[in-house]
């Protein structure tokens, strides 16, 4: 989220969760006082979550202090260590690269390394960006057997209304996450588009 607008648009179509991105380097970034008038739109019951990658500390306790979000996002190669000392509960993102086997990054690993998360998020990674790629990954990949009552995952990563009813009836994720497909432009979203999305999403199998 970059704008009041989209916030409401998005509460209005029944998003569970909006996103902040305090990623510096990020065409969504947002500073502290750029995010204050979008935290003071957001509804009670819709859950503000702060994206990071791999930030100081400070960066990440200060977000916390100035805009109280309900939940951190981790993007980076943050440690269990890292993400949980923070007073917020947290989600660990993830790209396909943790499930590729045989390599030294395996899904089991980082999993045990963040006992504390509330949940993960899996997301694609393939042009090289660590988030808001608008690039889906192969479904296929999706942790056989992952039980959502004990670690929810949520699948992200070129997602749009086109194809997210195959994605959810694909992997049956917790939750989905979308940026770059009810956008117009990067950090611009799109009211029609973000109803077209949630509307698919509600009549996924
Ligand atoms: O959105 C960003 O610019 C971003 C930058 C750095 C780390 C994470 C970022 N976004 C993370 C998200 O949760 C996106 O919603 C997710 O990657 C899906 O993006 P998209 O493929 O564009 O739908």
């Amino acid at each position: 989220m970059t704008r009041v607008e989209d916030v409401r648009a998005s509460a209005a179509a029944g998003a569970d969760a909006l996103g902040f991105v305090f990623v510096p380097k990020s065409k969504r970034a947002l500073t502290i006082d750029a995010a204050r008038d979008l935290f003071d739109a957001m509804p009670p019951f819709v859950q503000s979550v702060a994206l990071f990658l791999d930030p100081d500390a400070a960066w990440v306790q200060s977000v916390i202090e100035e805009l109280a979000p309900d939940l951190l996002q981790f993007h980076g190669n943050e440690s269990g260590a890292f993400c949980r000392q923070f007073p917020r509960p947290y989600i660990k993102a993830a790209g396909t690269d943790w499930l590729s086997g045989g390599t030294e990054r395996r899904w089991s690993d980082l999993i045990d390394d963040h006992p504390t998360a509330r949940g993960f998020l899996l997301d694609s990674h393939e042009t090289g960006a660590l988030g808001g790629s608008g690039a889906t990954f192969d479904w296929s990949h999706w942790p056989k057997g992952h039980d959502n009552d004990r670690q929810p995952l949520i699948l992200a990563g070129g997602l749009t209304a086109a194809n997210v009813a195959s994605a959810i009836s694909a992997v049956h994720p917790y939750g989905v996450d979308v940026s770059s497909g009810v956008e117009v432009s990067p950090g611009i979203k799109s009211a029609e588009k973000i109803q077209e999305f949630m509307s698919r999403v509600n009549h996924a199998e």
